[in-house]
């Protein structure tokens, strides 16, 4: 399998002004779903995890948010351990958006998206006018501002995935995961939702995406980190990562990769003949 892995996202020693998850393992049903991942992703910098279906992406999404308790294994966030901080404590850092919310039933939209407050509120205040001013900006930047009262379950997958996107962003993380957040997205709601994790790194955000549209991953995403069986087999600039090569052996399909003309990123052509 190619191994093209960079030293600038997998040095597990540059805890230090980078998400670094060292040495991660999950276990179920005594089979290795994650297997020993280490990944770095520097702060302020968006890296795409991608993958065939089944090879461990969200579940490591999950082990980094902590929602899943990993076998072995740390997470730090600029050297910060967050597997260890009270789930309340880690939930004002790390954020995961992801598209089956489990507690959104009932709910209207502006509701949901104020549960992304719950860590921020005391146990015994209720929400604050800067609370809903926080919500309100989420909604605004997401383009559901017009949402707000609407039942949350009378929402379409787009927007339903624009309001969960919302409920993470008004949790105000330093860590922002996301779990295919451009499913069920139309191509513009696609490259504005890409955007807008941009300008959230740009703001000094980490941002950590699941995402199977490579081309999607190609040009976002600072680094791309390769998982299959479990595994990283490479992580790096998306240019050194997307070979046809890898893209061989990860997925099994044949590609030409191809040279964005403007961004020089790379364009990824399936072979469909
Ligand atoms: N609770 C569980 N019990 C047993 N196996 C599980 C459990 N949860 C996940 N798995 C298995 O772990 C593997 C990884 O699942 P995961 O959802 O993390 O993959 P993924 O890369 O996100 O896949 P996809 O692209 O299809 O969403 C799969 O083979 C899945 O069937």
């Amino acid at each position: 399998m190619t191994d093209t892995t960079a030293p600038s996202t997998t040095d597990a020693t540059a805890g230090a002004s980078a998400l670094a998850a060292n040495r991660l393992s999950f276990r179920r049903d005594g089979r290795l779903i994650v297997d020993g991942v280490d990944i770095t992703v520097p702060v302020g910098s968006f890296g795409a995890v991608i993958g065939p279906n089944g090879a461990g992406k969200s579940t490591l999404l999950h082990l980094l948010v902590g929602t899943l308790p990993a076998d072995s294994g740390t997470v730090l966030l600029d050297g910060a351990d967050l597997l260890g901080l009270r789930r309340r404590d880690r939930a004002r850092i790390v954020a995961l958006s992801e598209q089956h919310g489990d507690s959104d039933t009932g709910l209207a939209v502006t509701e949901v998206v104020m549960l992304g407050r719950t860590p921020h509120i005391g146990r015994f205040s209720s929400e604050s006018e800067t609370d809903r001013q926080i919500v309100a900006d989420a909604l605004a930047a997401v383009g559901m501002d017009s949402f707000a009262d609407r039942p949350f379950d009378t929402l379409s997958g787009g927007e339903r995935q624009r309001v969960h996107l919302a409920r993470a962003l008004a949790q105000q993380p330093r860590l922002l995961l996301l779990d295919e957040p451009t499913n069920h997205l139309d191509v513009r709601a696609q490259l504005s939702l890409l955007s807008l994790v941009r300008a959230q790194t740009a703001a000094g955000i980490t941002a950590v995406a699941a995402l199977h549209d490579l081309n999607i991953a190609a040009a976002y995403a600072d680094s791309v980190i390769v998982l299959s069986v479990g595994r990283v087999v490479a992580a790096g600039a998306a240019a050194s990562v997307l070979t046809p090569e890898l893209i061989g052996d990860v997925y099994g399909v044949r590609a030409d990769v191809l040279e964005h003309p403007r961004t020089g990123r790379p364009l990824i052509a399936f072979d469909t003949t």
